[in-house]
This record gives C-alpha cells, sequence and structure tokens, in this order.
C-alpha cells in the first residue's frame, strides 16, 4: 500500500526518464527538475478553495470562479528542493518561500539541520515541503518537524522519486501531511541511495563530487 499520491502523467513520466539518465548533465538537470516540479504543482493544487466572483466580458456580466485568497508557502529542503523550487513558483507566483537546510549524516543516515528560515506569517499558511529523493524518509520527516514547530495551517510534501520505505517513514511520524511523488521506485542500496533512482540530487542539479 503505497499512501502517497502518484502523479505519473505521460509528460511527467517522460521527463524523469531524462532526468534519471546518468548522462543528463546539470543544466538539463536543472530545467527538468523544474519542468517536473510545475507539472506536478498543478496537481497538488487541485483542491485550492475557489469562490464566486463577478466578470464582465465583452458580451455580458456572469458569475465565475477564483482562488480564494489562501496563502500558500513553499519549502524546499536545501540543497536538493531548490532544484524544485522555481518550477513551483512558476504556477504559484506569490507563494512565500521558506528554506530548511538539512544533510544526511552518511555513516548514521540520519539527518542534520543547519538552517531553517520561514516566513513570518507562516500559521496562517498552507505549506508544500518539497525535496526531489524520499529515501529512508529521515530528511522530509527532520523537515516536517522543524517547519511544524512554526504551526502551519496544513503541510503537503512533494517528491520527484520516493521509495516505499520512506512514505511509510513520513506517514508513521506525520500521519496529517499527504505526499505527492511522480515515482516509486524498487528499493534502497547499502548506502539509502534509491534503485534505480538518479543518484544524488543535489550534486546532479549542482555538478558537485
Ligand atoms: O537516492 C537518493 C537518496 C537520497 N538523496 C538525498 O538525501 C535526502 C533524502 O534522503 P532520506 O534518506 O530520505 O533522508 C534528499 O534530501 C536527497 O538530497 C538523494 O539525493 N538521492
Ligand atoms: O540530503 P543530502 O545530504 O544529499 O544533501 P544535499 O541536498 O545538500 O545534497
Ligand atoms: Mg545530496
Amino acid at each position: 500500500m503505497s499512501n502517497a499520491v502518484v502523479i505519473d502523467h505521460p509528460l511527467i513520466q517522460h521527463k524523469l526518464a531524462l532526468l534519471r539518465d546518468k548522462d543528463t548533465g546539470p543544466k538539463e538537470f536543472r530545467e527538468l527538475a523544474n519542468e517536473i516540479a510545475t507539472l506536478m504543482a498543478y496537481e497538488v493544487t487541485r483542491d485550492l478553495p475557489l469562490k464566486e466572483v463577478e466578470i464582465e466580458t465583452p458580451i455580458k456580466k456572469a458569475k465565475f470562479k477564483m482562488i480564494e485568497g489562501k496563502k500558500l508557502g513553499i519549502v524546499p529542503i536545501l540543497r536538493a528542493g531548490l532544484g524544485m523550487l522555481d518550477g513551483v513558483l512558476k504556477l504559484i507566483p506569490t507563494a512565500r518561500v521558506g528554506h530548511v537546510g538539512l544533510y544526511r549524516d552518511p555513516e548514521t543516515l540520519e539527518a542534520v539541520e543547519y538552517y531553517c528560515k520561514m516566513p513570518t506569517d507562516v500559521s496562517e499558511r498552507d505549506l508544500i515541503v518539497v525535496d526531489p529523493m524520499l529515501a529512508t524518509g529521515g530528511s522530509a520527516s527532520a523537515a516536517i518537524s522543524f517547519v511544524k514547530e512554526k504551526d502551519p495551517r496544513s503541510i503537503k510534501l512533494m517528491c520527484l522519486v520516493s521509495a516505499q520505505v520512506g512514505i511509510d517513514r513520513v506517514k508513521k511520524d506525520h500521519p496529517d501531511v499527504e505526499i505527492y511523488t511522480a515515482a516509486i521506485d524498487e528499493k534502497l542500496n547499502d548506502h539509502a541511495y534509491i534503485v534505480p533512482g538518479l543518484g544524488d540530487a543535489g550534486d546532479r542539479l549542482y555538478g558537485t563530487r
């Protein structure tokens, strides 16, 4: 049982296959990650509440629907989450942005926090936490815990590639958080990298290592 919403539109699957290719360099990797994030954000925001408004077209006045002034926030988990930020902002340009800095200790695999800066009015906002990879779930779970200390209205988690174990961990720690992913891969390897995955998303985005 996946417990996550898998957004597997053909355009997303196509771009994700290119993203996974080891020969895709940082420039194209960044473009693809943002394009997929834009397409996913379309689905993640599907439940945004609408309000009725009166608009005068060149023909007549009529009632239409517009998004109710809902306050959104996007929270990339540094560094890799930054690779999805512009893609989400393209669709929701008025969203505020919070940052959570975490790295995964290669020995313990535990998430280590080094930065957290949230919008001041986060308690009035619905947040979308973004990270391309959900492996053990330690980073996402820790990030969500930090963010929860600021008392946001709601939190969704959006990832590109997930492992079932990571989904289970986040759901166990944060049953209230809805998870969206473009793919659920087979398993983790001995270093807790997703298999087949795409490698280290941060390194591939920025050409490090
Ligand atoms: O295949 C992978 C697995 C992980 N990452 C990076 O690690 C964290 C997520 O790992 P957790 O074990 O879920 O904490 C994520 O932020 C990625 O930056 C990766 O790039 N590739
Ligand atoms: O989760 P990590 O350790 O891979 O961090 P980064 O996103 O900086 O690569
Ligand atoms: Mg990394």
